[in-house]
């Protein structure tokens, strides 16, 4: 047995085999074989036992995620299928006297080459289906196996260098019990997902999956940080123990599911849950959320071939609307870009992507896909309490851009008869340190600010949040991060406006002292978050808590204001 430190990205104690969901090593060497029949028929019989595999994979992720999931299955079974990509594979081995891997990677690869630069988004998608299905032949010829992770039915904890935000969509909670990573932060959004989907998660361990093989006992120690591999029984007893008290203090916070969020002198905050898809409000809602206050709608984008339409977006922000029953809804409209990809929208690859072209930037360029969004927002605004928000705001000129095009196309929903809600919020994400210096500005114009500290903080500290090798530079608790947000609430009040908060600080235990003594309003976080927000909250007294602020807002250092606000609440 061996322990790995890690991040703390999801709470909770998870035990389960390992699952690699790595790519097995997939080189090889180019041979001269003096049999080219039985070359073809090892082809073949990859090819084979390629295609069998997509079938039952195919079939699964149709019962168990859905036709389109499903749909990219098809796309690769075509290819399997095609003859002008496989005879030139068998000719080549004929012609050349190669080895089926040589055969296999050169055909594919010339296609993929021919594909990917045709100005055809189909084309393109094909490219990428040929490059996918290649790996499986090739896997099969080497004789390794190619994870599946559609195809996991039993409990397993994933084991992954990373995980984009797509696979973490396609994982199926009944079965996966909970996930590790080598990189990553607690903000980065696999484990954002992770909190979403209730699963515990340790990331950013640097070395899991070199340290851990398929089928080890594996413990996620979610709520402190640590991976335990092969556990001894007395470790597997502790962590056994260390669950059942972890789900018994989950029914302690239960308690208070139904109840407003009050401090102890009876001032009353919000407490809101983020989501990433309609389901997600199921887990904000049990967990006693007082509505949406983020709604990460580039989810609805995400793992698709296509654009989702307007009717299909309208459906989505319906449901959750219709879900939560009048309790207030902020959905953030696309924030494409930073670790957000979307395969067919096809941006360019840029240097420093979290400063590029990205969310509303892209926005207000592609007024395509930003007014079939609010549109499909605007009619959605009929069924519920509907706030609408633009992440990534940097001058006031983005924002009174979004503002215009968003009144354009209410006009002409109208026009159509067509119901739109009169009383729909519009207000930004504060996620750029130039916004919440000049907040005093913008909140004269906006209805809301929603501090979203995950960039803020890497902006402002000019650190990488999904490098660990930086973490010791991104400080929720840096006097430099208090002061700006003291800066954005003061602002905000001064003109009668509410801020929140949906970035990860505002759910975290130590932050929360600091945010009541500044005056948030709104705390909106992971749902599995809120009941311990919510308890905690309930035992501090925010009139002394404002009494410190001018003292904590003086400080040097991130650790000075850490065990000053510890001290004073007793922890
Ligand atoms: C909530 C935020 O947005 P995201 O994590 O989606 O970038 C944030 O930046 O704090
Ligand atoms: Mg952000």
């Amino acid at each position: 047995m061996s322990t790995i430190k890690g991040i703390a990205a999801s709470n909770g104690i998870a035990i389960a085999k390992a699952y690699q969901l790595t790519t097995p090593d997939l080189s090889f060497e180019k041979k001269k074989i003096a049999d080219p029949q039985a070359e073809i028929d090892r082809l073949d019989q990859a090819l084979q036992t390629s295609k069998q595999e997509l079938e039952k994979i195919k079939e699964h992720a149709l019962q168990s995620l859905g036709e389109e999931h499903a749909e990219i299955f098809s796309a690769h079974l075509l290819v399997l299928d095609d003859p002008e990509l496989v005879n030139p594979m068998k000719d080549k081995i004929k012609s050349e006297n190669v080895n089926a891997e040589v055969a296999l990677n050169e055909t594919a690869t010339m296609f993929i080459n021919i594909f990917k630069d045709m100005d055809n988004e189909y084309m393109r998608e094909r490219a990428a289906d040929i490059a996918d299905v290649t790996q499986r032949v090739m896997a099969h010829l080497l004789g390794v196996s190619m994870p599946d992770p559609a195809l996991i039915d039993e409990e397993v904890i994933i084991l992954a260098n990373d995980l984009t935000p797509s696979d973490t969509a396609q994982l199926d909670r009944r079965f996966v019990k909970g996930f590790t990573t080598d990189i990553g932060g607690r903000t980065s959004h696999s484990a954002i997902m992770a909190r979403s989907l209730e699963i515990p998660a340790v990331v950013g361990t640097k070395e899991i999956t070199k340290q851990a093989g398929n089928n080890d006992m594996i413990i996620v120690d979610g709520l402190e940080g640590k991976v335990i591999i092969q556990p001894t029984d007395e470790e597997l007893a502790t962590y056994k123990d260390k669950q059942a008290a972890y789900e018994k203090q989950k029914e302690e916070w239960a308690k208070l599911k139904d109840e407003p969020t009050f401090t102890k002198d009876g001032e009353q905050v919000e407490l809101v849950g983020n989501i990433g898809t309609p389901d997600d409000a199921d887990g904000v809602l049990a967990n006693g959320g007082e509505g949406v206050g983020l709604y990460r709608t580039e989810f609805l984008y995400m793992g698709k071939s296509e654009m989702p339409t307007e009717e299909e977006q309208y459906q989505a922000y319906k449901a959750v609307l219709e879900k939560m029953e009048g309790k207030p809804v902020v959905v953030r409209t696309l924030d494409v870009g930073g670790d957000k990809k979307i395969s067919y929208l096809d941006l360019p690859e840029e240097m420093n992507p979290f400063l590029g072209f990205r969310a509303i930037r892209f926005c207000l360029d592609e007024q395509t896909v930003f007014r079939t969004q609010l549109r499909a927002l605007l009619r959605a605004s009929a069924h519920g309490n509907l706030k609408i928000m633009f992440p990534m705001i940097a001058t006031l000129d983005e924002f009174r851009q979004a503002k215009a095009v968003l009144k354009e196309e209410k006009e002409k929903l109208k026009k159509d008869n067509i119901a739109v809600s009169d009383d729909v919020e519009v207000g930004i994400m504060v996620e750029i340190p130039a916004t919440a210096v000049l907040a005093k500005q913008f909140a004269k114009e906006v209805d809301f600010f929603s501090v979203g500290t995950n960039d803020l903080i890497q902006y402002t500290m000019a650190a990488d949040r999904m490098n660990e090798r930086v973490s010791y530079l991104y400080q929720p608790y840096n006097p430099a991060i208090l002061n700006l947000l003291h800066n954005v609430i003061e602002a905000a009040h001064s003109e009668g406006k509410w801020v929140g908060m949906c970035g990860e600080m505002a759910g975290d235990p130590v932050a929360i002292p600091l945010l009541l003594a500044l005056g948030l309003d709104e705390f909106s976080m992971s749902a599995t978050s809120i009941l311990p927000a919510r308890t905690q909250i309930s035992k501090l007294d925010k009139s002394k808590l404002a009494s410190l602020k001018e003292k904590i807002l003086s400080m040097g250092t991130a650790e000075e204001v850490v065990s000053f606000i510890k001290e004073k609440i007793g922890d």
